[in-house]
């Protein structure tokens, strides 16, 4: 693990409310340099909102979020380029090409346009995008526009990766793929968090976990500790509230 004094991201008193709803209410974490942290929580819970937030995305209603100490709020542009970001819904030029989304994205970082040739060539390549390279990003399936994300968020060599759903929609071999580039940046002294409706893959891949529920975090530290003695689904459906519904109503669906 990195022996980087600050935390790769530290939130104190986060906060936001759309209208009378707080979303995200008082929320301090803590991710240690070097980890692999899953964010996770029930439909709703405030994980977006909460990463948002830490990655200069969304302002905060109150509170504060560091990245390796550095302010994002107050230092945005030093902040942003150490972290590389896959954000919900994915926000990008759609009418390029994903080598055309690369390159312009990453001159537009400010790299030079020979390591932006060459770290496209290998993303698209690593990604299994490089057969697509006629299609437009708007053509794209949901599992291609995830990579092409997650290309993105790693051209520009980032210290720090926050990756909201990366799993999500991805097919079991391309998800592999993720998973291994995702380990091996940690192992050479990346840190990431994602977040994950999927317990079991949290559970392999974290050394470090969040729980939020309603806007608040309800457990966190190093996955043994959260987890207990049981498995991180039980521990979070114990944390969270085990929902009855679901096996009431819906009566005329047997009948
Ligand atoms: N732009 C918005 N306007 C109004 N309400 C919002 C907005 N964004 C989020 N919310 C609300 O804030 C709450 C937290 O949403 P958020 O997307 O952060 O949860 P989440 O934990 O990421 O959920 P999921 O797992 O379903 O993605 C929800 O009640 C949601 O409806």
């Amino acid at each position: 693990m990195s022996t980087h004094p600050e935390p790769a991201l530290q939130t104190t008193g986060l906060r936001k409310a759309f209208g009378d709803h707080v979303a995200v209410d008082d929320v301090d974490l803590t991710v240690p340099a070097g980890s692999f942290y899953g964010l996770v929580g029930p439909n709703g819970a405030g994980k977006t909102t909460t990463l948002a937030m830490a990655v200069g995305l969304l302002r905060p209603d109150a509170g504060s979020a560091r990245i390796f100490g550095v302010d994002v709020w107050h230092d945005t542009v030093q902040a942003k380029a150490l972290v590389g970001v896959l954000p919900d819904g994915n926000a990008m030029p759609e009418r390029l090409t994903g080598r055309e989304v690369l390159t312009y994205l990453g001159l537009l970082r400010g790299l030079p346009a020979g390591v932006v040739a060459e770290r496209t060539d290998e993303l698209l390549q690593v990604f299994e995008l490089d057969a697509a390279e006629r299609t437009l990003v708007i053509e794209y399936s949901t599992g291609m526009r995830k990579k092409i994300g997650l290309a993105v968020a790693l051209l520009h060599a980032p210290r720090l990766l926050v990756l909201d759903e990366p799993f999500e929609a991805v097919d079991p071999v391309s998800a592999a793929t993720i998973r291994a580039i995702l380990s091996k940046f940690v192992d050479s002294g990346g840190s990431v968090i994602i977040s994950s409706h999927v317990m079991a893959l949290v559970e392999q891949l974290c050394d470090h976990v969040g729980v939020m529920s309603d806007g608040r975090v309800v457990a966190a530290g190093p996955l043994a500790d959260v987890r207990g003695t049981a498995t991180l689904e039980d521990a979070f459906v114990g944390l969270v509230g085990a929902q009855s519904r679901g096996t009431e109503g819906l009566a005329w669906l047997t009948a």
